[in-house]
């Protein structure tokens, strides 16, 4: 299967869960990556705002930061990402129909990420992550700046045995799935 039909595969797989089992896997994804070691000692994390073929981010998002975790969601500006401090308030669509910190968000340096929550279209239980095929997240975490714990998250279909590996890949720390 090239990438291509790879990611189509599974954008299938995705949008077939239904709501309910939806809300269900996601709760389990979230509470699992709240219980980690890394989740526990980061003063920031970092979370991406889901779009629906996703497991929803938006009671994790929504629960971490009324606890008073300081989180950081992404900003796709052009060619690049950059984090940006979770407001609820600030937050409008964006490029792709993504949720996104407007003007006024606060930029969240990407030395001050101590965990990142990774999506992925594909990944291995070893880490390698397939994405959606602009190199966001690779481009984003191979700064030397970067030091947080990389977490990826998905629905159990969407762990395989092998992905194609390129030298730009980035390997994930763990992967969380429901
Ligand atoms: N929730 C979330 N946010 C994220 C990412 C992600 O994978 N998930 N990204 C990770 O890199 C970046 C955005 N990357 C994207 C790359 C490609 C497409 C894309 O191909 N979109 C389709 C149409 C939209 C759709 O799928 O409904 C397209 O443009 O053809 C979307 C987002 C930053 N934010
Ligand atoms: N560190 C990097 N510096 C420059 N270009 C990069 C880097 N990482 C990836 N790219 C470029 O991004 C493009 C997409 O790469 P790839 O298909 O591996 O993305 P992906 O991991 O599936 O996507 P994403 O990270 O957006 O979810 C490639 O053309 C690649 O050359």
């Amino acid at each position: 299967m090239t990438k291509k039909e790879l990611r189509a595969a599974m954008r299938r797989k995705n949008l077939g869960i239904t709501p309910s089992e939806r809300a269900a896997a996601s709760g389990r994804i979230f509470a699992r990556a709240e219980l980690s070691e890394a989740f526990g000692r980061a003063r920031t994390v970092g979370v991406f705002c889901s779009l629906a073929d996703e497991p929803d981010t938006s009671e994790a998002l929504a629960r971490w930061s009324a606890t008073g975790r300081r989180l950081a969601v992404p900003r796709v500006e052009g060619d690049v990402m950059r984090f940006y401090e979770y407001d609820p308030r600030t937050m409008r669509p964006g490029a792709f129909g993504i949720a996104e910190p407007g003007p006024e968000a606060r930029l969240c340096e990407p030395r001050e990420l101590d965990l990142v929550i990774v999506p992925g279209t594909a990944f291995t239980a070893a880490g390698a992550r397939m994405g959606r095929g602009r190199g966001y997240y690779d481009k984003y975490l191979a700064q030397p700046e970067v030091h947080a714990v990389k977490i990826g998250v998905c629905y159990a279909h969407q762990l395989v045995g092998e992905l194609p590996s390129e030298p730009h890949d980035v390997a994930m720390d763990c992967v969380i799935t429901d």
